[in-house]
């Protein structure tokens, strides 16, 4: 499975399906969409596809224009230009009942009168399904939600949580082709969305719907998402498995996005990024003559009381921070810039640091991105 670039999707959008298998059986395939609204670009050009069977998450920051992709492809809104296609199917002009899409959203409330029962047997009932099949389909549902007792209950009686397993259950009972989910645990607080994201994808291994899931928490992603696709300003900056984009970051958009990184700017000169006792030369950088900028993550520094053999920055320990399982340790450079490094609790202990010692930080790994494109390059200690 191959990784898009945002310059390599910007030039072919139509190689937006291969980033998935060409075998591949594709759930969701949205072709060169645009939307505007009045002169604003709210998508520009988006092309991706997601395989039959996967949760593909939609990540990026406010006004990205996620939330105008899952309604268009959901048939709530129209796009000015581009194609959806539904398990093969051109779904781009059909309205929204005859797509077969069922979806959740943050705000996307209950029936407040009807019970968690009749909320869920909704579509079926407009589907005119036999009601002993309808009830058959209503416990199962139940089940799968773990929320067989609460049938009788209204909305009202519910906890926000069990109010979004209620509203998934709704949207599965019809057998949706696919499941669209915007933010839906955008209003529940911190714990309830942690719990509410290990039971949605251990219930998506269950029933493997084809699922686009919109959020602008880069941990919720990760933690959901078999691939996540990095919106920026209406296009895509970048799709992948989590953990390719994590550790090939095409941009420096998309590497600031994905967590906590060091951007250590104008280190740098013609595609060789200088560290205190060492040349590191990019392999792909070497031809450009301009700044570059180096990122480098927490965890990807180690910190040394002497120079250790390996390229380092001098640095002066500036803070100690105890975070559970580890230490963040703020170290001042020599021209004033502030890294953090990420430091193991052994690690730690071994080192007995205090603030005002002096240390020698050593990348493990580091991205180089020239200044003004988002060319990257890996180097790897
Ligand atoms: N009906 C509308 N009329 C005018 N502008 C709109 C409309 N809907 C969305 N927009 C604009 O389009 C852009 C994309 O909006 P969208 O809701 O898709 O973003 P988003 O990434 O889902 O953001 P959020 O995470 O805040 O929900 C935003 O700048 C928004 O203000």
């Amino acid at each position: 499975m191959s990784v898009l670039t945002a310059s390599e999707l910007r030039r072919e959008p139509s190689r937006a399906r291969w980033s998935i298998e060409e075998e591949t059986e594709v759930g969701i395939l949205v072709r060169d969409l645009s939307k505007h609204f009045g002169s604003f670009r709210a998508v520009d050009n988006v092309s991706f596809a997601v395989p039959a069977g996967q949760l593909v998450a939609l990540l990026g920051p406010s006004g990205s224009g996620k939330s105008t992709i899952l309604r268009i492809i959901a048939g709530l809104d129209s796009a000015d230009g581009g194609g959806v296609e539904l398990t093969g199917e051109d779904a781009t002009a059909l309205p929204v009942q005859r797509r077969g899409v069922g979806f959740v959203f943050q705000h996307y409330a209950l029936f407040r009168h009807m019970t968690v029962r009749q909320n869920i047997a909704f579509g079926l009932e407009v589907q005119k399904l036999p009601r002993p099949d309808v009830a058959e389909r209503v416990d199962e549902l139940l089940e799968l939600i773990q929320m067989s007792g609460y049938a009788g209950r209204y909305p009202s009686q519910l906890s926000g949580g069990q109010r979004q397993r209620v509203a998934l259950a709704r949207a599965l009972a019809p057998r949706p082709k696919v499941l669209l989910l915007d933010e839906p645990f955008g209003a529940l607080d911190a714990r309830v969305r942690d719990e509410l994201r290990s039971w949605l994808r251990r219930l998506h291994d269950e029933v493997q719907v084809t699922s686009l899931f919109v959020t602008h928490d880069q941990q919720e992603a990760f933690e959901v998402a078999d691939q996540v696709i990095v919106l920026r300003g209406g296009r895509v900056e970048q799709m992948g498995p989590p953990q390719e984009l994590y550790e090939r970051p095409a941009s420096p958009f998309v590497a600031e996005f994905l967590g906590t990184v060091n951007v250590l700017r104008d280190r740098s000169r013609g595609g060789v990024a200088v560290l205190d006792n060492g040349a590191v030369v990019p392999h792909s950088t070497t031809e450009a003559d301009g700044l570059v900028s180096v990122y480098v993550r927490p965890h990807d520094l180690d910190v040394d009381r002497h120079r250790n053999g390996h390229p380092c920055w001098p640095g002066k320990v500036r803070r100690l921070v105890p975070l559970g399982g580890h230490v963040r340790l703020e170290v001042e450079l020599p021209d004033g810039t502030d890294v953090l490094v990420q430091l193991g609790r052994d690690r730690h202990a071994d080192l007995a640091l205090v603030p005002g010692d002096d240390v020698f930080v050593t990348p493990r790994a580091l991205k180089v991105f020239l200044a003004a494109e988002p060319t990257a390059s890996d180097y790897v200690i």
